[in-house]
């Protein structure tokens, strides 16, 4: 977990790209000219990206494109990278793994690192958004993986964020709770109204979630596709969207292809 305000990576920085340009003030997130690579082999080839506020982007590629390296960089959390990149107001950011301090307990973890006479009260609100009021007393130890990822993302909204950048966050859970995971997230966007970079390598998760998805390609964005199949949603009983939609189906094949997934 990490959060920043503003800032730009090492090196020089260039004009905004399309993508930026598109989101234009409105970005919460841009980035552009972004590189990285790996003893002389190059991973991230100048990437250029923006998300406006409020918006939900779904960073798909292959095993080993670079998914991971770029949010760790957008994050602030890699020194190594070139380019630009710039998050205007508060990011946080949801692993794979809880990353919990194992000897705090889940209110102390949600806690960590905020002050002020409220907090507290923050985390009781945090922790009953993710359905998880009544454990803040418990250790790390003592919950189930989902409710684990739960406690993560509660961290990450207790900082009330612009921005999420959200790695693989469901990936590591059984195919159920990554469903309810889902589904928590997207009541939470609703009602948080925050932006989000969600890497995952699920192509129906991006679907339902993502108003826009960037499939990362030889270390750049190759494609970029608007999500035009309604609203994101958030009613369990009614999805606005679902994998039912026949033009989901035909979203879904397109994206199976240029990953390289076979039909069956
Ligand atoms: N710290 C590092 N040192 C050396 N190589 C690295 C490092 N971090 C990432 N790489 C390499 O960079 C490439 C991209 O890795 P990255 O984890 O970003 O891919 P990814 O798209 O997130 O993959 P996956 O979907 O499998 O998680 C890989 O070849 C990886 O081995």
């Amino acid at each position: 977990m990490a959060t920043r305000t503003t800032g730009d990576l090492t090196g020089p920085t260039h004009g905004t790209g399309d993508a930026a340009d598109r989101a234009g003030d409105a970005a919460v997130l841009t980035a552009h000219g972004v590189r990285r690579a790996f003893d002389g082999r190059p991973v991230l080839a100048g990437v250029d990206l923006a998300i406006a506020a409020g918006e939900v982007v779904a960073l798909l590629g292959g095993s080993g494109s670079g998914k991971s390296t770029l949010l760790r960089i957008l994050a602030g959390l890699d020194a190594d990278a070139t380019g630009g990149a710039r998050v205007r107001g508060t990011a946080a950011v949801v692993f794979q793994e809880h990353r919990l301090l194992p000897w705090k307990r889940v209110g102390d973890n949600v806690a960590l690192g905020l002050t002020g006479p409220d907090v507290r009260a923050r985390v009781d609100r945090a922790l009953t958004e993710v359905g998880l009021a009544d454990r803040r007393r418990a250790w790390p130890a003592e919950l189930s993986g989902g409710q684990a990822q739960r406690v993560a993302v509660a961290r990450a909204l207790v900082r009330e964020p612009d921005l999420l950048l959200l790695d693989e966050p469901f990936g590591a859970l059984d195919a159920l709770t990554r469903l309810r995971m889902q589904s928590l997230l997207r009541r939470l966007r609703a009602e948080h109204g925050f932006a989000a970079l969600l890497v995952t390598h699920d192509v129906e998760e991006a679907l339902l979630l993502a108003d826009r998805i960037l499939l990362l390609d030889g270390g750049v964005i190759a494609e970029e596709i608007v999500v035009d199949l309604g609203p994101v949603g958030h009613a369990a009983d009614r999805p606005a969207r679902s994998p039912e939609q026949p033009a989901f189906g035909a979203l879904r094949r397109r994206l199976l292809d240029r990953l390289g997934v076979p039909a069956v």
